[in-house]
């Protein structure tokens, strides 16, 4: 029934102040104010609906998101949004669009790698949406090795002009999202030559359509690349290819410095490249901003996955019956418990991980304005680690939990199918997941080889275990005389055992803070612990193997599993309601707040399109004939 909380005898179980958690999970009472109010606005909102959108062909849904995202502006511009509600506005919206670039990485790019002078040019453009950006870094042949790019920039001394130029197919710039049918301007990625010589590959913003009728400037093609995994879900987004044909990048040499996106190098007025003294890998500074929001992201997907399959397992009944009572409670199975608590505690441990990454991305930012690279190679390292472990875990996360749900996860209107087709990409965007471990296992080795055996002794006692497993994979792949291309699967290995160190040392760092509210504390602990000791469990081998555990430990660490997942249950369905997800976001009947699933379902299967008619299209001429045997049957 409408209006019944099908789940307040679950919430009424909890045994810590639920309010006091929102405020832990949203990171402050400011955060949660501006999430509570933003997300209440989008839900309240028809013009941001998204239940019709598995009906919709590409063209249509395309052009749905345009709305959307026109409809997003003009409500941030109406109602004076701050930056921070903005952001919070296009997150809640909850749909793959240019804006995720426009925002996500054409403007962090120009603030982070941009001089003085162009961020004056090209930000208020930005900002005002007067020009609609994309990263346009990525080529049909090269995408993880940036460094093999194609595409060219020749600086023209005649002219004073760079000339951007695609000279093979394989040069095609291929996925930038947003370049498909939208962005007026790119941050194209080029190698850079000047005088014939080559300089490597540089950042340089090029328009590409016309600010009067959009049509692409002359030398450009440009379009989209095509439907992608999974039918509604990402195809939201125009992920596009471009090819310059010498093209002249219109700034005279007079911007020419616009032009060049770096505040690492510069061309000169005569003509001449100017290298600052930097490290060149600050070119992928926008490739590490962007890796750390994907962590904090990935806490977002893998608690809404998690939010959806806890409360559907307290609503789903089955076997169990006793005299005719109520049939079990799904959640109450020890196996279902085994499966869900871990995703629950992954979820707020990705959630810590990612409030710590953003300190760290701060902090080395502020650095690099002094110029201090000191902490540049650790920084690269654990956002690119973290970026790997978090997503990988949150798309498995997420399939899991479609699995927990049974039948019902693999109905659209469970959420759950379009949340994986959404998030599963963030494994290959921004970074192939295995490519960036490989750069976290290049990291461990040249401090192995600088620290001798003890990779670090700053973490919390608790994580001996973990750092002991850390150093004696590395010790097993570093010691013996063979290459690292030969070892690289086995120092992947190591690389994920790193950043579940840093995760749980994290997790442990958090509770050693002041946190206010009954139980708040205590809930966080229990999922610190089931989260160290479920990995523990599942990468017990190591463990074993390292000799920081004996086997009766691995047993015990079992036992302490169950005892901890019997102490998460009755809190489970208060844990999730921290999160303070409305039904609109969370886009699940299987997940709505009142855990009214069944009427909802049922009433949610009329509305497909195949139900408009009760005789469906295509009976009279093909179904009756078949029925009636008025098909000619083939001589058998
Ligand atoms: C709808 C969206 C939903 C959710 C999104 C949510 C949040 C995100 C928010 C905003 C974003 C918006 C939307 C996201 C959606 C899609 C965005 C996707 C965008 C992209 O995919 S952009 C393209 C990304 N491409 C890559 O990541 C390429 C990966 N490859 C590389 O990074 C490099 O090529 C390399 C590191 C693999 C190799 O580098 P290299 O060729 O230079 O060679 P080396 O390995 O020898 O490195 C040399 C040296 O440099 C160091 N190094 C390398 N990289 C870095 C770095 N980034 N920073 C600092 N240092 C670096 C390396 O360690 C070596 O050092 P050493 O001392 O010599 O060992
Ligand atoms: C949805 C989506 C959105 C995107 N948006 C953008 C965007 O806006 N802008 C942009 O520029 N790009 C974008 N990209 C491109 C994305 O950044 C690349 O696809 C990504 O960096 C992976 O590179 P790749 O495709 O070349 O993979 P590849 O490197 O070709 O990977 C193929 C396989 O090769 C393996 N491999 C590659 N190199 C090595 C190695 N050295 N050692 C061992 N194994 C290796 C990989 O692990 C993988 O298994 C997007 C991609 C997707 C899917």
């Amino acid at each position: 029934m409408e209006g019944v909380d099908h789940l307040a005898h679950e919430r009424n179980k909890s045994e810590f102040d639920v309010d006091a958690m929102k405020i832990v999970w949203a990171g402050s009472p400011h955060a949660f104010d501006v999430s509570d109010r933003i997300s209440k606005l989008v839900a309240s909102d028809p013009g941001f609906r998204k239940d019709n959108r598995s009906t919709l062909s590409r063209k249509e849904l395309f052009k749905n998101t345009l709305r959307k995202a026109a409809y997003a502006w003009k409500t941030i511009v109406d109602l004076r949004l701050s930056e921070e509600e903005a952001a919070k506005l296009r997150f809640y919206v909850d749909e793959p669009a240019f804006t995720d670039l426009h925002w996500g990485m054409f403007i962090p790019a120009i603030k982070g790698q941009g001089t003085e002078e162009q961020q004056q040019k090209w930000l208020p453009l930005a900002y005002k949406m007067q020009i609609i950006g994309c990263y346009a870094q990525t080529e049909l042949g090269h995408g993880s090795n940036v460094q093999g790019l194609e595409t060219t920039a020749t600086f023209d001394s005649q002219t004073d002009e760079f000339i951007i130029h695609s000279p093979t197919l394989t040069s095609s710039k291929w996925w930038p999202g947003g370049l498909g049918k939208v962005a007026t301007h790119a941050i194209a990625y080029a190698r850079l030559i000047v005088g014939g010589r080559e300089h490597g590959v540089h950042g340089f913003i090029v328009q590409l359509r016309s600010l009067e009728d959009h049509s692409p400037l002359l030398g450009i093609t440009v379009g989209d690349i095509g439907m992608k995994f999974g039918n509604g879900a990402y195809n939201t987004m125009d992920n596009g290819v471009l090819q310059f044909d010498h093209v002249l990048d219109v700034y005279s040499i007079a911007f020419a410095s616009i032009a060049v996106m770096l505040w690492v190098s510069q061309v000169t007025c005569e003509g001449k490249y100017k290298q600052s003294d930097v490290p060149r890998q600050l070119v992928y500074g926008t490739m590490v901003y962007v890796r750390q929001t994907i962590v904090a992201d990935a806490s977002c997907a893998l608690s809404r996955a998690v939010c959806i399959a806890t409360r559907y397992s307290a609503v789903r009944r089955q076997f169990g019956s006793q005299n005719g009572g109520p049939e079990t409670q799904v959640i109450d199975y020890k196996t279902q418990q085994s499966r869900l608590f871990p995703l629950l505690a992954s979820a707020y441990a990705f959630r810590f991980i990612g409030e710590w990454l953003k300190w760290l991305y701060a902090d080395v930012t502020q650095r690099l304005q002094a110029n201090d690279f000191s902490t540049l190679p650790e920084a690269h390292a654990c956002t690119a680690g973290l970026k790997s472990l978090t997503t990988t875990a949150t798309a498995d996360g997420i399939e899991e939990c479609r699995k927990l749900c049974g039948g019902h996860g693999y109905l659209c209107s469970s959420g759950l199918p379009e949340l994986f087709a959404v998030y599963v990409p963030a494994c290959t965007y921004e970074g192939d997941n295995t490519v960036l471990l490989l750069q976290v296992a290049r990291f461990l080795m040249k401090t192995v080889s600088q620290l001798g055996s003890r990779l670090s002794s700053k973490k919390p006692v608790g994580t001996i275990a973990y750092m002991t497993r850390v150093e004696h994979l590395m010790q097993c792949r570093c010691g013996v005389q063979r290459g690292f291309a030969e070892l690289s699967a086995d120092l992947v290995e190591a690389a994920v055992a790193h950043c579940q160190l840093i995760v749980v040392s994290k997790f442990i760092e958090k509770l050693q803070q002041e946190i206010p509210g009954k139980g708040v504390k205590q809930q966080l602990e229990v999922l610190c612990n089931i989260y160290a000791l479920f990995l523990l469990h599942k990468h017990q081998g190591d463990f074993l193997s390292t000799g920081c555990i004996t086997p009766k430990h691995a047993a015990l660490a079992n036992d302490e599993l169950r005892s901890l997942y019997s102490q998460v249950r009755p809190n489970a369905i208060a844990l999730v309601d921290a999160f303070n997800y409305t039904d609109h976001y969370l886009g699940s009947i299987l997940g709505c707040y009142d855990g009214n699933v069944y009427p909802k379902l049922y009433e949610a299967a009329w509305k497909d399109p195949l139900n408009e008619s009760v005789v469906p299209d295509g009976y009279h001429l093909y179904i009756r004939p078949l029925l009636k045997q008025e098909i000619r049957t083939a001589r058998l």
